[in-house]
C-alpha cells in the first residue's frame, strides 16, 4: 500500500457515498477532503494523520451507518510542506512556541509528543530552547550524549519511545547561555540537519521563549509545517502569545492552534476548580485569531512530577492523558488540513502495489 501524491485517477475509486458522508462527519471534514482515504479495490481506509485511538469508535460509527462491508482501517501520516523541502524523512515539523518564558512550553512539547505517539505516530523532539534546554531533564536522560556512527551525523537520544536532540546533551548549560543570535541559530540548524532522525511522522521543535530575532530566524530557517502557541490564561501572557502568533504569520507559518496551560487547579479532595491565572484567555485569543483552542490543561502536580523526573505522564490513562491526546489529534488534523491547502498537496490517493 502506498500513497500517491499526484493527481488521482478517479476512475480507479468509487467510494460509496454513505461511507464518505459518515467518515467526513466523524472527522468534521468535507466528503472531498476524505475521498482519497478510501481504496475501493482493497476496501481499505488509510487515515492520513495521528488518530489511532479513534479507530474503534470510527469502525463502530461506520457499522451503525450501514456503509456496507466494513473497510480495514490503517494509519499513514501524510507529508506536509513545500515539495522540495529538505528533511523529507520527517513528515511534519511543528514549532511549539510561547511569547514568554515559564508558561510550560517544554512540558507541553513533551506531553504533546507522547500524546501523538499514543495516537500511533513516530515522534521526535528538537530542543531549540538553547538558553534553557529542559528536554534532557524531562526525558530523564540528562548528562548523556548522542553517539555517532559515521563521524558526520549524531544518533538521536531515545527515551520514552521518543527520539530527541538538544544542545543540553552537547554542551554544559553555562556555555550555551553566552551564545549570541547567529551562533545559536547555527547551532540549532546543525542540530536539526546533522541528527540522523530516521523516519518520523512528527518532529516537535521546542522553541526558545519570546518573539525576538532568534525566534524569527528559526521560524524562517526551519521548514516548519505549522506552529502551536502555548499560553497561560491571564492578560499579561496573552499579550505575548499575540506577539508569537503575529510573528509566525509574518513569516507565513500556519498557527495550528493555541494550547492553554495552567488553566485552573482542581482540588484533589473536593474537586473545586480554582482559576489561579484568570479564566477564558485561551478562548479569547483563539476566537480573535480564528485558530483552534487545542486544549485547556490544568495546573497539576502529576504534570510537574513527571516532567521533572523524566517519566511519561501518558503512561496510564487519566483525564490529563485524555486532554493531551485530544489536543494532539486536533493538532494532527489541523496540520493535515493545512497541508491540503499547500500547492504540492493537489490530491492524495491510495494505491495497492
Ligand atoms: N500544567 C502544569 N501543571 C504543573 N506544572 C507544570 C505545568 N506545566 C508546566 N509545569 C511545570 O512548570 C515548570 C516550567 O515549565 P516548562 O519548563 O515547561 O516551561 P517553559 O515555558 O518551557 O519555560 P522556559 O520558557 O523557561 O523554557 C516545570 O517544572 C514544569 O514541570
Amino acid at each position: 500500500m502506498r500513497f500517491n501524491w499526484g493527481k488521482k485517477d478517479r476512475s480507479e475509486q468509487h467510494p460509496p457515498s454513505q461511507l464518505l458522508m459518515s467518515l467526513a462527519r466523524f472527522f468534521e471534514l468535507s466528503p472531498n477532503q476524505v475521498a482519497a482515504w478510501f481504496d475501493a479495490s482493497t476496501n481499505t481506509l488509510t487515515l492520513p494523520f495521528a488518530c489511532q485511538s479513534q479507530q474503534e469508535t470510527l469502525s463502530e460509527t461506520l457499522k451503525q451507518a450501514e456503509v456496507g462491508p466494513l473497510p480495514t482501517i490503517q494509519q499513514q501520516v501524510m507529508l506536509s510542506g513545500a515539495p522540495q523541502r529538505r528533511l523529507r524523512n520527517i513528515k511534519n515539523l511543528v514549532a511549539v512556541a510561547s511569547g514568554k518564558g515559564g508558561v510550560g512550553k517544554s512540558a507541553s512539547t513533551v506531553n504533546l509528543a507522547l500524546a501523538l505517539q499514543a495516537e500511533g505516530a513516530s515522534v521526535g523532539i528538537l530542543d531549540a530552547d538553547i538558553y534553557g534546554p529542559s528536554i534532557p531533564t524531562m526525558l530523564g536522560n540528562e548528562g548523556q550524549s548522542p553517539q555517532t556512527q559515521d563521524d558526520k551525523t549524531m544518533q538521536p537520544m531515545e527515551s520514552l519511545g521518543l527520539k530527541a536532540n538538544s544542545i543540553g546533551y552537547l554542551v554544559p548549560p553555562d556555555d550555551a547561555t553566552v551564545w549570541r543570535g547567529p551562533m545559536a541559530s547555527r547551532a540549532l540548524q546543525q542540530l536539526l540537519d546533522e541528527t540522523d532522525w530516521g523516519e518520523l511522522d512528527y518532529l516537535l521543535i521546542d522553541m526558545p521563549p519570546g518573539t525576538g530575532d532568534i525566534q524569527l530566524t528559526l521560524a524562517q530557517q526551519i521548514p516548519v509545517s505549522g506552529a502551536v502557541v502555548v499560553t497561560t490564561p491571564q492578560n499579561l501572557a496573552l499579550a505575548d502569545a499575540t506577539k508569537a502568533i503575529d510573528m509566525f504569520r509574518k513569516v507565513d507559518v500556519d498557527v495550528l492552534g493555541v494550547l492553554e496551560n495552567m488553566s485552573y487547579h482542581q482540588c484533589k479532595n473536593c474537586g473545586y476548580q480554582e482559576y489561579l491565572f484568570d479564566q477564558g484567555g485561551g478562548q479569547q485569543i483563539s476566537q480573535h485569531f480564528q485558530v483552534p483552542l487545542l486544549g485547556q490543561i490544568p495546573l497539576d502536580t502529576d504534570i510537574r512530577t513527571c516532567a521533572d523526573s523524566g517519566q511519561s505522564l501518558l503512561a496510564k490513562p487519566s483525564e490529563l492523558t485524555a486532554a493531551y491526546q485530544s489536543a494532539a489529534r486536533q493538532l494532527a488534523r489541523r496540520l493535515y488540513l493545512s497541508s491540503l491547502s499547500q500547492p504540492q498537496a493537489i490530491d492524495i490517493s491510495v494505491q495497492s502495489d
